[in-house]
């Protein structure tokens, strides 16, 4: 992973290399600290060490119960299924991988449809084991696959923590398990069993997705200017700090729209504290220079962008056209009008003054991917340092979680009466 911060200098809001000199005492500081919370396994400072301490053999052991599926879909919600997706949409498999991370009635009833129940390894996620949704969720794929006549016991993998309803119906049914790591928020398991065994299951490297992760340990480093994860998050932190309260992650590769929405989690549920944070944008290059791009070089001055491209990728050609106004695309190739747009995005933005930061990995394959995931990780965790704000925590969804269970009758909870207060102006 590779990071370049000159356009976030002399911008609006922008930085200096005065700014990230200053800074960089800081970091050296913060780096300590982090250090230290990942020697003593602390509560969160773990997910930093997953790439040495998660086991692809267990792993692996765990999934090679099954034959080889036609299917694989994750019954999960947040870091319990974005990790996972992000691995799966990012590399091909002639496994497919689907996700149920929400529940829509309509995509359920059509995502069981379409699946063939029979031949899909159903993979339940939840570290807590009481999350509604995904217990929802499961109880209906259950149901659907007990209607098709699928023993859903044989078609079952459960990744959950020691205790709760899932380890509860794992232990009482002995379906294959993997454990959630100890000390690790979900948003930040992705290089663990809860991002890892769909990767798996499709026939991936997770061996190399882990020394991915190692490569983006082994280049933390007590200096920003030594270690681009560090980098990134001193640069959005000093960003959010001068106005730039939205950073807008822009991937030109859709194999990487997911890492997009799994960033959109890790930066908002990790920063979001004590009236602070800066808010994720997803966005997907070249396809939002048609849309969001208006916004971001015209709009407030209050964002940053993050470029990220893969700089080697498979190319399709453009063939030669007799069409006077296209002969400029006629002999090119798709990837390279997207690298084009990708280069002008940035030099509009910059001309715009419109501070913008180009994050590049090689290729997307298994180790830039867990590269790029623990660097990303790594960035959130020192932004959370400088901005001392508690960077593990997650006190804020609570609030929804009571009203909604209290609604369905599962408690009584203050939060849920609150519904009822609703302050009306229809307007029919
Ligand atoms: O893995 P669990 O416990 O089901 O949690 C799923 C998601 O819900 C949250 O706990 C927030 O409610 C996230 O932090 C987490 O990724």
């Amino acid at each position: 992973m590779r990071v370049d911060l000159g356009n976030a200098l002399e911008t609006t809001p922008g930085l200096t290399t005065e700014t990230l000199d200053r800074l960089d005492d800081r970091v050296a500081a913060a780096h300590e600290g982090i250090a230290a919370g990942m020697a003593d396994d602390e509560f969160g400072y773990a997910a930093l060490t997953l790439p040495e301490t998660a086991d692809p053999d267990a792993i692996r052991s765990a999934v090679d119960g099954f034959d080889r599926p036609e299917a694989v879909l994750t019954v999960g919600i947040g870091g319990s299924a974005l990790g996972a997706a992000t691995l799966s949409n990012a590399l091909e498999s002639d496994v497919d991988a689907y996700v149920l991370d929400n529940v829509d009635p309509d995509e359920t009833r059509r995502l069981l449809a379409d699946l063939p129940l029979g031949d899909t390894v159903v993979n339940v996620v939840s570290k807590s084991g009481t999350t509604a949704e995904t217990l929802a969720n499961f109880l209906v794929v259950r149901e659907a696959m007990a209607d098709a006549g699928v023993d859903w016991t044989e078609r079952t993998l459960v990744t959950t923590g020691e205790s709760g309803n899932l380890r509860e119906l794992a232990d009482r049914h002995g379906l294959p398990s993997l454990p959630v790591p100890d000390g690790v928020p979900g948003r930040f398991s992705a290089l663990s069993t809860v991002g890892l065994a769909v990767a798996a299951l499709q026939g991936h490297d997770i061996e190399a997705v882990l020394a991915g992760g190692r490569d983006g340990m082994d280049a933390l480093a007590g200096s920003l200017y030594d270690s681009p994860a560090y980098a990134y998050g001193a640069a959005t932190y000093a960003l959010a700090e001068r106005g730039a309260l939205t950073n807008a992650v822009m991937p030109y590769a859709e194999s990487l729209e997911t890492f997009a929405e799994w960033f959109a989690q890790l930066w908002a549920e990790s920063l979001g504290k004590d009236g602070l944070g800066q808010t994720p944008a997803r966005a997907l290059g070249a396809t939002d220079q048609h849309s969001q791009l208006q916004l971001y070089r015209a709009g407030p001055p209050d964002k940053l962008v993050t470029l990220v491209r893969p700089t080697e990728r498979a190319d399709a050609p453009i063939p030669e056209t007799d069409l006077d106004g296209l002969a400029y695309l006629g002999g090119s190739s798709l990837g390279g009008l997207l690298d084009a747009e990708f280069e002008a995005t940035e030099a509009s933005l910059a001309a715009a003054g419109v501070p913008n930061v180009r994050v590049e990995i090689d290729r997307v394959d298994e180790r830039a991917l867990g590269e790029l995931l623990f660097g990303m990780e790594a960035a959130c965790v020192l932004y959370g340092e400088l901005a001392s704000v508690s960077t593990f925590t997650q006190p804020a969804v609570e609030w929804g979680k009571k009203a909604a269970r209290g609604l369905l009758g599962g408690g009584d909870f203050d939060e849920a009466d609150a519904v009822a207060e609703k302050r009306e102006l229809r307007i029919d």
